[in-house]
């Protein structure tokens, strides 16, 4: 991964062509009937393959049997499938292999134990996406609650190699995100929105903007580097 931005939850033409206008990376397409962020698979499958070429597809599923993997990866055709429940490592392998396709596992992060998942997982599957941990209520949704966590832990690690950063980032915040914790990638969902599910095109625009000038700046050398090699 090499400074990515995935815009999530994308459900119209409008919102998907904002976020590939705009130079998104990864566009995700939710399954995930009690999300506001839903997208039925007939619809689903034509977006994909009007984003297919300019971005990589993500589809993600929340602890999806086999039956619904089978539609899920006919119908979108995704890249990346970006598994956002509580699969096992055991069940992360078993799909990648069944179904020979490139998987992205969630994690939620609300404290230092949770760290440890990253490695567990990164056996087993191409990428990781480090989000908030949902609260603890029973009608909260698994991811795109908006929340983040505490970006220290990120920056903390020694290894952030395949790790996207994910919850509750904005297009305020996205860019001390990236400066602090040192990450190549980033996920955004409800902080483009106008309302739940309604993707706002200039907040997209705005997001992407400035994770990319958080990008650049960070490969800028500093004034005291060039200073040194001067
Ligand atoms: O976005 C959803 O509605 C959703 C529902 C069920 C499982 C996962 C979901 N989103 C996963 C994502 O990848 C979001 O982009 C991620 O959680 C960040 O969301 P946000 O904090 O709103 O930016």
């Amino acid at each position: 991964m090499n400074n990515e931005i995935k815009i999530c939850g994308l459900r119209d033409a409008p919102a998907l062509d904002a976020a590939l206008d705009a130079g998104a990376d990864l566009v995700g397409f939710v399954q995930f009937p009690k999300s506001p962020r839903h997208i039925a698979l007939d619809m689903a499958g034509p977006l994909s393959q009007r984003a297919s070429g300019k971005a990589l597809r993500v589809a993600l599923a929340v602890d999806p049997d086999d039956a619904a993997l089978e539609k899920i990866l006919a119908a979108i055709d995704p890249d990346i499938l970006q598994l956002h429940g509580r699969e096992s490592p055991q069940r992360v392998t078993e799909i990648r292999h069944r179904f020979g396709v490139n998987v992205m596992k969630a994690i939620g992060i609300a404290d230092a134990a949770d760290l440890a998942q990253i490695s567990v997982y990164r056996a087993c599957c191409d990428r990781i996406l480090v989000d908030a941990k949902p609260p603890a209520m029973p009608e909260a949704l698994p991811g795109g609650n908006g929340l983040t966590f505490d970006w220290q832990l990120i920056a903390g690690l020694d290894d952030k190699a395949g790790l996207m950063l994910s919850g509750g980032l904005n297009p305020a915040n996205v860019g001390d995100a990236i400066a602090l914790t040192g990450v190549d990638a980033v996920d955004v969902s409800s902080g483009v929105e106008s309302a739940p599910g309604e993707k706002d095109p200039q907040r997209i625009a705005q997001f992407i903007e400035a994770a990319r000038a958080a990008f650049r700046q960070r490969a800028a050398p500093s004034a005291n580097e060039k200073a040194k090699s001067a």
